[in-house]
């Protein structure tokens, strides 16, 4: 068991996979405050929640008096992280690097706090990655990295594997990895880096390179990867990933994602993205029966309030509350099937509707929807294109309505 409150804590929600040297780094947690930092390159314009357990380890950190330094890869989005990835990244472009670093830097924000004394910090490695100069670089780490070791992380091994095979570019991709953390460990004293396990190989060769040019020990922490019960990466939906920007994912299907995690994930979820006091955490995972779906909704509000806010995290529960406990008790609903297939692939409206029998055929579900007479979980239907997913599952079923008093709960089979 460890004695600083940050790897307990760490440790006891879930967050902890692999540790260069766990004593160690506790010893120096708690000895004193320890900056620690964990990157992210702006791939897109926001983060979407697989990296949600990272930017909850930042906060755990400043929760504890320690100091997280969120970095964004504006210099080694130039390059693209071959960790773990079958093929190589788009290369993207300068505007669209820069417009996704606003975007990141948005998402990092809603989350953790930057001012004062304690506040987190803010870096963006293209800052000293950009005035590298090949040969001084080649000189002064390249010589510091074996190449037959950096070929033997499994982060790579598959890609080696192949014909098409990994590009001198992706190769580098570790180097300046590793020069990020021994840059910050020069100028803002970061000794630690974190990142979900994926990063290990990017990690290790950054404290071997600190070790060998600054004599000095500095740590790894890694969080497990996150797949759901069922096995799927985490971040991902049937509609692409789980965006934590409200301009690409709106709050209340936000909310919605929460909403529908599956039952066996409830307890871990709390633990890992909910600031609720661990006994708390305890006590709702181990609800049961239709009790859990009560456990599903604090989920939501807590997850949705600490990335939106308080406020719209209320909203988006109360519209669910409105839409699918409002009227008629959904259970006393008829009910039919829909292939579930059919649904994962995502299908228009008017075809929900004539599948389902609410309309008896393709055109009679237009007319319906074009007259104003058909509802989605009470909400309105205006284009009759809209696309319904099992993102619109709510409680399993969607609640179809045509004018006041038909319904038919759809649930997928
Ligand atoms: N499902 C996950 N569980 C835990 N950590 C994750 C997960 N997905 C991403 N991360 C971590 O978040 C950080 C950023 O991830 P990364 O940049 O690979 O995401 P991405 O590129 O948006 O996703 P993908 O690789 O699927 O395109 C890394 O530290 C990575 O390990
Ligand atoms: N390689 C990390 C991002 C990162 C970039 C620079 C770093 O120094 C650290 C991490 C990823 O793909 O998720």
């Amino acid at each position: 068991m460890p004695n600083s409150e940050f790897l307990q804590e760490a440790e006891a929600r879930g967050f902890i996979f692999q540790c260069t040297d766990l004593e160690a780094l506790d010893a120096a947690l708690t000895a004193g405050p320890v900056a620690g930092y964990i990157g992210f390159d702006p791939t897109a314009d926001s983060l979407h929640v697989g990296s949600l357990i990272q930017i909850m380890l930042l906060r755990l950190m400043q929760k504890h008096g320690h100091r997280p330094v969120a970095l964004m890869g504006g210099g080694t989005a130039r390059i693209g992280d071959p960790s773990f990835r079958e093929e190589a990244r788009q290369l993207m472009t300068g505007e669209t690097i820069a417009a996704n670093l606003r975007g990141i830097e948005g998402c990092l924000r809603q989350f953790l706090a930057f001012e004062g004394e304690t506040g987190a910090r803010l870096a963006n490695n293209a800052d000293w990655l950009d005035r590298l100069s090949y040969i001084d670089l080649l000189r002064d780490v390249g010589v510091h990295f074996s190449v037959n070791r950096m070929l033997a992380f499994d982060s790579v091994r598959s890609r080696l594997e192949r014909e098409q095979g990994l590009t001198f570019l992706e190769f580098n991709y570790s180097i300046l990895q590793s020069y990020d953390f021994r840059e910050m460990n020069r100028t803002m004293g970061v000794t630690l880096q974190m990142g979900g396990s994926d990063q290990w190989g990017n990690i290790v060769s950054g404290i071997d390179l600190v070790r060998r040019t600054e004599q000095k020990q500095v740590f790894g922490l890694t969080t497990p990867l996150l797949t759901t019960s069922s096995g799927a990466k985490m971040g991902k939906s049937a509609r692409g990933a789980v965006w934590l920007s409200a301009a690409r994912l709106p709050v209340f299907e936000y909310w919605q994602f929460w909403r529908n995690v599956e039952d066996a994930d409830v307890g871990r979820f709390l633990r890992l993205f909910t600031d609720l006091p661990l006994a708390e955490c305890d006590r709702l995972a181990a609800l049961e029966g239709a009790e859990v779906n009560e456990a599903k909704k604090i989920l939501a509000t807590e997850v949705t309030a600490l990335c939106h806010g308080r406020a719209a995290a209320e909203e988006a529960a109360e519209t669910a509350r409105r839409t699918f406990e409002g009227g008629e008790a959904p259970a006393a609903l008829p009910a039919t099937t829909i292939a579930a297939d059919l649904l994962a692939a995502g299908l228009p409206a008017f075809r929900l509707f004539a599948e389902s029998g609410m309309a008896a055929s393709n055109g009679e579900a237009r007319r319906l929807i074009r007259g104003g007479g058909a509802r989605i979980n009470d909400v309105a239907v205006k284009d009759e294109s809209l696309m319904v997913t099992p993102a619109d599952l709510v409680d399993g079923a969607i609640k179809l309505s045509s004018g006041r008093k038909h319904h038919l709960l759809v649930r997928p089979a």
